[in-house]
């Protein structure tokens, strides 16, 4: 016999292997207070999601309506455009920019240690021969801790150290006669051009690999001998006046007081590189770069970067871009990076242990607004502002676990020798930076160091990440970055990082506009990443280091850095992806520049066309802005504006009025587009 079923059940005979519908499926002996009980709910429940679905739709209305400003910044590397992007977030975010501020001290710790070895290895690399044993009686008061060091060994630790250097760059170049820092570029075919009436974008760059016109090095740099006599009477009149200088009587035991900055630098780049980021475990290049020859090889060509970025482009220059360098010189000088994103700085946060509760820390601006704090009392500003990696398939994991996830690696800290970045618990390698104070200050203030460093070409103070200026602030065992501090901070950029924000100041008219910047790695290999953002963006920022007249590419010897520079503009300005784009140019890192010129380097020398001007920053600064204006003219698919500026984005005084113009620009220029639209 066949049971009758409820009328309902015969209705849903087709559902009934849906599970959701077994599951909502009222009871069969439901009794009338059930069902009225039920009834209510599920109406409850379909205002819930009602409701929820109008907030969704309003979002996605409300998102349609924001304005979003896409800006690139550009530029070989080391030209500046993280630094500008640092500059952006400390103006426009400044809660997250403070925030972040401890997370540099790691990086600037790198970078003190990476400008001591540079000097050491100045020093060291020609072996000077023994230092007479009257001067180990040399009158001059030495700390304490410096007195009783033994110099007897068989092997001097300046020997050892030049040999753990070889160990760890690779073989020393035989050359007899060696390359200044700030050798000119191999000759790229430059003519000559000294006519004003020429087309302005004929920037020739004198040519000579060799640089004859400098001074010429000495194979061998050795300890100032000194007699007797003038030793004994150091102090005793002018004609005897000249002491031996401290470091050169005391290198050896110098440099073994120093050896700790080697472990200190292996604790940092564990803590600040992922664990599985092998390619930049590589220690920086310490060696000054006078010491690399350019190796041709055939087997590792770096991309023509030109055709690369602008797939489009035909024209660019008839230069190429095809040099090389060998293997082994390149893994020499790597330098220290990271990917983009938050990876180190989510390394660092989790290495943290513990927070007074007075001090409080974000792990960085990435979603600022709302996860990944690790304080307690954190007064969060309601600006949102995230770095996202481009080049990663999704969003870190750390970043997307928000608090407790954070809170929870912070009791497992990687590396575990690495230390911590709380300024109140102990940090080994600040400790480590503290006790090798004074001997760094010795070094850096010396006469002779810096006769050999001069006479080397070694800039220390040109270069990135300098310090050594303020070694007694910066080496304090609570050491906190300043804002200055942490925009002067080196850290090469690969990959692409796209930072998004809306501007922290009540900006009025500025509200409600997202701003996208992205940060891409300048050095040669990574140009290409670059083409995929020119889609949609509204403006470019390119920063030319006009200071680099004098330098060559860390990545190519052979060339010249304001060359390259050029080169790179030509290539943007006449992309044909790019015809609607406006184009900001900043000539950045004037302060070296003025520098550099009033040391009495000579800017004609480098560029040949510059002719008999004056050797000043205004000047120059007039003729490289109009050089690459005319480039920008002649190279451009449609006349668009130009707009370029003298910068030192290091300096937050200036920079800040000229971002400030270049935002009002963008916007301007956004508006009108979205109009054309
Ligand atoms: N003195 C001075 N230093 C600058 C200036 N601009 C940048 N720097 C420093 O130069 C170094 C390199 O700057 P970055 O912003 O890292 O260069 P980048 O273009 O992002 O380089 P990549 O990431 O390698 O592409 C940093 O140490 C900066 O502090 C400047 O105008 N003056
Ligand atoms: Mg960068």
């Amino acid at each position: 016999m066949v049971m009758p079923v409820p009328s309902r059940y015969n209705r849903r005979t087709t559902t009934t292997d849906d599970p959701l519908d077994a599951v909502l499926r009222p009871p069969p002996d439901e009794t009338p207070e059930q069902r009225q009980i039920r009834l209510a709910r599920e109406e409850s429940a379909r205002k819930v999601s009602a409701a929820i679905d109008a907030e969704i739709k309003a979002e996605r209305q409300a998102r349609k309506k924001k304005r979003i400003v896409r800006l690139l910044l550009l530029g070989q590397s080391e030209s500046g455009k993280s630094t500008t992007l640092r500059q952006f977030q400390r103006l426009y975010t400044p809660t997250a920019f403070r925030e972040e501020r401890i997370l540099w001290r790691a990086v600037i710790q790198l970078n003190i240690i990476r400008s001591i070895h540079t000097i050491l290895e100045a020093l060291t690399q020609s072996q000077p021969p023994p230092v007479p044993q009257h001067h180990h009686s040399y009158s001059q008061p030495l700390p304490n801790h410096m007195r009783n060091h033994s110099q007897s060994t068989s092997r001097s630790p300046a020997q050892l150290y030049s040999q753990t250097v070889s160990a760890s760059y690779g073989p020393p170049p035989h050359r007899a006669r060696q390359p200044s820092n700030s050798v000119p570029p191999a000759d790229l075919g430059s003519h000559e051009s000294d006519n004003e009436q020429e087309p302005a974008s004929d920037l020739d760059i004198y040519s000579d690999p060799l640089n004859t016109s400098n001074p010429s090095l000495p194979t061998r740099i050795s300890r100032p001998q000194y007699s007797d006599a003038s030793c004994s009477n150091a102090a005793s009149g002018p004609s005897h006046s000249r002491r031996p200088s401290y470091v050169s009587v005391q290198l050896d035991a110098l440099v073994a007081r120093l050896a700790p900055l080697r472990h200190a630098e292996s604790l940092l780049i564990a803590k600040l590189v992922p664990p599985n980021e092998d390619e930049a475990t590589q220690l920086p290049s310490a060696q000054p770069v006078s010491n690399f020859q350019p190796t041709h090889s055939h087997s590792n060509s770096l991309p023509q970067y030109p055709s690369s970025i602008i797939s489009t482009h035909t024209d660019i220059t008839s230069r190429t871009y095809n040099t090389t360098v060998s293997a082994t010189t390149r893994q020499a000088r790597q330098e220290i990076f990271v990917r983009p994103g938050m990876h180190w700085k989510g390394a660092l946060s989790r290495a943290r242990v513990s927070y007074p509760s007075t001090l409080s820390y974000s792990t960085s601006m990435s979603n600022s607004s709302s996860s990944n704090t690790v304080s307690n009392d954190h007064n969060r500003s309601a600006t949102s502002s995230t770095t996202e990696d481009m080049t990663a398939s999704g969003a870190d994991g750390a970043r997307s676990k928000g608090v407790s996830s954070v809170a929870r690696h912070s009791l497992r800290p990687r590396p575990s020798s690495a230390g911590n970045t709380g300024l109140e618990t102990p940090d080994e390698v600040q400790e480590v930076l503290h006790a090798c104070r004074a001997d760094m200050m010795y070094l850096w203030a010396d006469e002779w160091v810096r006769d050999i460093l001069r006479r080397r070409k070694v800039r220390v103070e040109e270069g990135p990440g300098f310090y050594l200026n303020e070694l007694e602030r910066v080496t304090a065992l609570r050491y906190m970055p300043s804002d200055d501090d942490v925009l002067k901070a080196r850290l090469k950029t690969v990959g692409v990082s796209e930072y998004k924000f809306e501007m922290e100041i009540p900006a009025g008219r500025d509200t409600g506009t997202e701003w996208r910047i992205v940060d891409v790695g300048g050095s040669r290999s990574q140009v290409s990443t670059w083409v995929p953002f020119f889609d949609d963006v509204d403006a470019i920022i390119f920063l030319a280091p006009i200071s680099g007249f004098d330098q060559v590419l860390a990545e190519d010897r052979t060339v010249n850095r304001l060359e390259d520079s050029v080169l790179l503009w030509k290539a943007v300005c006449s992309n044909k992806l790019l015809a609607n784009v406006d184009l900001v140019l900043f000539l950045n890192k004037c302060d070296i520049l003025e520098a550099k010129l009033k040391s009495g380097v000579s800017l004609a020398k480098y560029v040949r066309s510059y002719g008999d001007r004056a050797n000043d920053l205004d000047t120059a600064g007039k003729y490289l802005r109009s050089k690459f204006s005319a480039i920008h003219r002649e190279y451009s698919p449609n006349p668009r504006k130009f707009y370029a500026f003298c910068t030192s984005v290091t300096d937050t005084a200036t920079t800040a009025g000229i971002i400030a113009s270049v935002r009002d620009m963008v916007i301007r220029q956004h508006l009108k587009q979205s109009k054309l639209l």
